[in-house]
This record gives structure tokens, C-alpha cells and sequence, in this order.
């Protein structure tokens, strides 16, 4: 099945959208017992969505379509399949569901594309089974699917501590407008912290004062001062696995961005424009540069998860 945005849903089907996330800051710390690094980070989620559809099936099954469908698995790991079979085991339900996944947000591409699929999967499943699971049940399953996934259910603009799966709400004024440089060749999330681990032989523990002028930023809906204080400890081991990455940095500087990340894990490269005008003049320069396999525009923050047709 190839679902688009705009087809009529089948009978019974839930349609919801979840948004992608930049990093606005990411600060990482020692690496500890459990194999995840405890963080500080300022997540926004931005106008980049995923859509997931849940209809009607007599088995558990996923399928995906959108630019990059193909690196998508559609096996058991599928974290939106995972999500079901974990709403379907929470709530004693014994229906199968099909979700078909319309892929926005670029895969393995730092924006927690997965995740958006994963929070977009719980809220979908609760809608279609009437499960009416609680916020606080999606939330912890939703923590169990990965890090990043509590905060694409819950969307805006948050603080994320622990693995980054313990949020905090966030104050933020006005919308920032975004152009970002995509690449075909993505990064694996595990082996981009490993290489933070290579480079940095001594990391302190973290505390959250860094961030002073980033939340005054926000709160002043300032882009000229957030983007003075974006911030990612995971830039250099990205750059060090995916040396090409310096070239959007550097082109985005050049179209005049307020400033340049790279977003999380990476390899996409986030530059805060000055409006949405100057956001698709500097996706046309990362275009013109040919540094990027696509490029993007959108808007932050957006809203989480949401049921947007069917309930
Ligand atoms: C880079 C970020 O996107 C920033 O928000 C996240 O930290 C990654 O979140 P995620 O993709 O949901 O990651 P998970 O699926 O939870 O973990 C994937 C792998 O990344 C590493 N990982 C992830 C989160 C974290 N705080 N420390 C880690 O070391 C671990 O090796 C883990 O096995
Ligand atoms: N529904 C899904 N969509 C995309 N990738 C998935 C999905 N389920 C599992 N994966 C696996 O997860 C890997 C990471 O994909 P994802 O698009 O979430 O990366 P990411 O955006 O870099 O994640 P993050 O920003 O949260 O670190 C993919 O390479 C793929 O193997």
C-alpha cells in the first residue's frame, strides 16, 4: 500500500503526524553503565513530518514510502511495528494492525526519524484500538523504544536529561525558521557516540548553567542570540566519521545563517535563518554548492504526535 498525505483513509484507519527534532544544544557526558551517555539537551521539533497510518490487518506488518522508503526495514525492528506490539501487549489487545509509514524526515539523518514513527505509532494504535492508555503510559513505553522518542510525542520545545527520555518543558516565543542540508549516506547513532568517546578522554559530569543564554534566547524568541548559542558535543565525532560535513557548515555560515549545527547525531546540518525567505536562500546555496543529496526548509517549534484524521 502507498499511502499519501492527501489519499482518503479506508474504513477504520488513523492517520497521525509526528514532527522531526533539532538539537538546539547537546551536551554529553560520561558514558554510563548501561551503555548510554547521560545528556543535556534543547530539543526543538520542527515542521518536518512523519505520517503514520494505521488500518485494519490480520497480521502485525509495516510498509513505508517517501524518499528515502528503501533503507527502511520492514522486519520486526521496525521501531513503529515495535510500538504497536507494545501498545497491543500493554493494553491486552489481540488485533494485528498495519502501519503504513510516509517518510518526511530523512532516515538515519539525526532528526529522529524513527522515533517520530515510533510516537507516532503509539498514539496511532491507542486511537485505533480505543485503548485510551494514559500520557504517562505512552511516555514510558515510548521511553523503552528509544531515547529520542518520548520528546517526538510530546513536541514543542523541551529539556531532555537522562538519556535524554526525561523532559522537561521548555518556554520558547515566536517561530525560528530552518533550512537544513540533507545527505543520502546516513549515520549510525551508536557509532557516532562511540567516536565521541575516542575523541574525548575525560568527560566531566554535566550540570545545565551552559544553556543560560540558549533558554533566555528562546524565550525572547531572539534567532539572532539562539543562533549564537547553538551547540552539539557530537559535531566533531560526526565530522570525524563523515568529513564532508564541513562543507554545509561552511556554506550555510556563507549564506549568512544566524548559525549552523550539526543536528544530533548527525549528518544533516540545521542552519537557523533569519526568516523563512532567508531559510530557502540557504537551501538554495547549500543546493548551488552541491553539498547537500537534498535540502529542506520548516518552522519550529510544532506540536508532537497527533491523531490528524480518522479518530
Ligand atoms: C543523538 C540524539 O538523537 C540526540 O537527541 C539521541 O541521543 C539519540 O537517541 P536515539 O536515536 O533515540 O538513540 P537510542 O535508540 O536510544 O540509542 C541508540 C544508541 O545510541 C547510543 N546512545 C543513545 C543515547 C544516549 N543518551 N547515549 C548513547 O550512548 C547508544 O549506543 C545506543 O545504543
Ligand atoms: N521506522 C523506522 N524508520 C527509520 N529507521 C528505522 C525505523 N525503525 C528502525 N529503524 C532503524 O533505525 C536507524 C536510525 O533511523 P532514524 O531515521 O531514526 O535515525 P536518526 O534520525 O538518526 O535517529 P536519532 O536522531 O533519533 O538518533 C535506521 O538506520 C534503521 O535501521
Amino acid at each position: 500500500m502507498t499511502l499519501t498525505p492527501f489519499d482518503d483513509l479506508p474504513d477504520r484507519a488513523v492517520r497521525v503526524r509526528a514532527p522531526g527534532k533539532v538539537n538546539l544544544s547537546l551536551r554529553v557526558g560520561p558514558r554510563e553503565r548501561d551503555g548510554y551517555h547521560q545528556v543535556v539537551t534543547v530539543f526543538q521539533a520542527v515542521s518536518v513530518y512523519e505520517e503514520v497510518v494505521a488500518t485494519p490487518a490480520d497480521v502485525f506488518g509495516v510498509s513505508a514510502s517517501g524518499p528515502q522508503a528503501d533503507a527502511v526495514p520492514t522486519d520486526e525492528s521496525n521501531l513503529a511495528l515495535r510500538a504497536a506490539r507494545a501498545v497491543a501487549e500493554r493494553a491486552g489487545v489481540d488485533d494485528a494492525v498495519h502501519l503504513h509509514l510516509v517518510k518526511g524526515v530523512p532516515v538515519a539523518g539525526g532528526m529522529a526519524g524513527g522515533s517520530a514513527d515510533a510516537a507516532a505509532a503509539l498514539v496511532a494504535c491507542d486511537a485505533f484500538w480505543g485503548t485510551g492508555l494514559s500520557r504517562d503510559d505512552l511516555l514510558e513505553l515510548a521511553a523503552e523504544l528509544g531515547s529520542d522518542v518520548p520528546f517526538s510525542l510530546v513536541g514543542h520545545t523541551a529539556v531532555g536529561q537522562g538519556r535524554g527520555h526525561l523532559l522537561t518543558p521548555a518556554l520558547s516565543r515566536g517561530e525560528f525558521h530552518w533550512a537544513f542540508a540533507v545527505q543520502d549516506r546516513g549515520l549510525s547513532t551508536a557509532a557516532v557516540y562511540e567516536a565521541y568517546d575516542g575523541l574525548c578522554t575525560q568527560v566531566e559530569p554535566l550540570g545545565d548553567e551552559e544553556d543560560v543564554p540558549l533558554m533566555q534566547a528562546l524565550l525572547a524568541g531572539d534567532a539572532a542570540a539562539l543562533g549564537a548559542a547553538l551547540h552539539n558535543d557530537l559535531e566533531s565525532a560526526a565530522i570525524e566519521l563523515d568529513p564532508g560535513l564541513t562543507e554545509p557548515l561552511a556554506v550555510a555560515t556563507d549564506a549568512g545563517a544566524l548559525g549552523v549545527v550539526v543536528s544530533g547525531s548527525g549528518p544533516t546540518v540545521a542552519a537557523l535563518a533569519r526568516s523563512r525567505q532567508h531559510a530557502l536562500a540557504v537551501a538554495a546555496a547549500f543546493t548551488a554548492a552541491g553539498v547537500a543529496d537534498r535540502v529542506l526548509t520548516a518552522s519550529g517549534p510544532v506540536p508532537g504526535a497527533r491523531v490528524v484524521a480518522g479518530e
